[in-house]
């Protein structure tokens, strides 16, 4: 019998006469990256602050290690570390003190895992704004909480202190930490994530394993028309055919293997060229597209 970490049934969270989450159904097993994905105001941080406990819901049921976050709160703080989008440290404190302050001990480790262990004697006033970040991420992660809660980990990191979180996050999830992320970095979600949800307008408009969600959306084969072709000169391929007027070609198609295989024999036996020729699997990005249009993605 499953037994997740995080269930969540028909959640609804209103602020006065506003309904920001319409009936949300989650659920996150324990050890995994859970990625909860949106337009801005879909009702993300409403919904992970729900599972935090900062916020009762308006309806709903939402359990969090198998209590309520809400009134419950308490039982379950010392088992879980949250990121928040916007952190208010003491500016005068030095990183030192601050990790002290947080959580009594030397914390040398825990600095040096995230690059900030040379930055232990400045102000947290005198960090740059990625160097906040990770020491956001360095006092969540201090007390090996069983459960994550990531908010916008990496907005305003440069790409190299990214990936050091990313390898971060990737060696918490190994020791078996769940984790809960929201961000708008789709290839973060993409790199990280075991499952995930894309909210739009309060509801879940995607849900499933990463590798379901991607496999139910076409894969894409797109290639500058050769000169003084016309597009009815193209073999027969088995996906849709669009030509952009960019003079681009553009494939969607269920079966990549066999339509690429098609066209490239065409080229060769022809002698055309594919100029940028390009072929890849539905990304996040074509899911998140598709959602936010309203088009039907198959929840797994
Ligand atoms: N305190 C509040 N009072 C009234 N409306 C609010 C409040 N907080 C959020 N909202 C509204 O609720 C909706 C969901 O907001 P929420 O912050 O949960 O979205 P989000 O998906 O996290 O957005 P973003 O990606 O921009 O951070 C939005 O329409 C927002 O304007």
């Amino acid at each position: 019998m499953r037994n997740p970490v995080i269930d969540v049934a028909a959640l609804r969270c209103r602020y006065g006469d506003f309904e920001a989450v319409r009936g949300v159904d989650l659920e996150v097993d324990q050890g995994e990256l859970f990625a909860l994905l949106g337009t801005n105001g879909a009702g993300k941080t409403t919904v992970m602050e729900t599972l935090e406990g900062l916020r009762a819901p308006s309806a709903g049921r939402v359990r969090v290690l198998g209590v309520d976050p809400h009134r419950d709160r308490a039982a379950i703080r010392a088992r879980t570390g949250i990121m928040l989008q916007e952190s208010g440290f003491p500016a005068e404190l030095t990183v030192a003190e601050m990790t002290r302050l947080w959580r009594p001990g030397d914390h040398r480790e825990a600095l040096d895992r995230l690059d900030l262990g040379h930055r232990r004697d400045v102000r947290i006033k005198q960090l740059s704004g990625g160097e906040r970040r990770r020491l956001d991420l360095v006092l969540a992660v201090l007390g090996r909480p069983e459960l994550l809660f990531l908010d916008e980990p990496t907005t305003g990191l440069d790409p190299e202190s990214r990936q050091r979180t990313w390898e971060v996050v990737r060696e918490l999830l190994a020791e078996g930490t769940t984790v809960v992320l929201t961000t708008h970095y789709l290839e973060e979600a993409e790199s990280l994530a075991h499952r995930l949800a894309i909210l739009h307008e309060g509801v879940v408009a995607v849900s499933g394993a990463l590798v379901d969600v991607l496999a139910a959306q076409p894969a894409r084969i797109s290639f500058d028309l050769p000169d003084r072709l016309d597009v009815r000169s193209l073999p027969i391929l088995t996906g849709d055919v669009v030509h952009e007027p960019s003079g681009r070609v553009d494939v969607r198609t269920r079966n990549l293997q066999d339509d690429l295989e098609t066209l490239l024999a065409w080229a060769r036996r022809d002698g055309h060229a594919l100029v940028r020729l390009r072929a890849h699997h539905a990304s996040l990005e074509d899911v998140f597209h598709a959602a936010r249009a309203g088009r039907q993605v198959v929840a797994a």
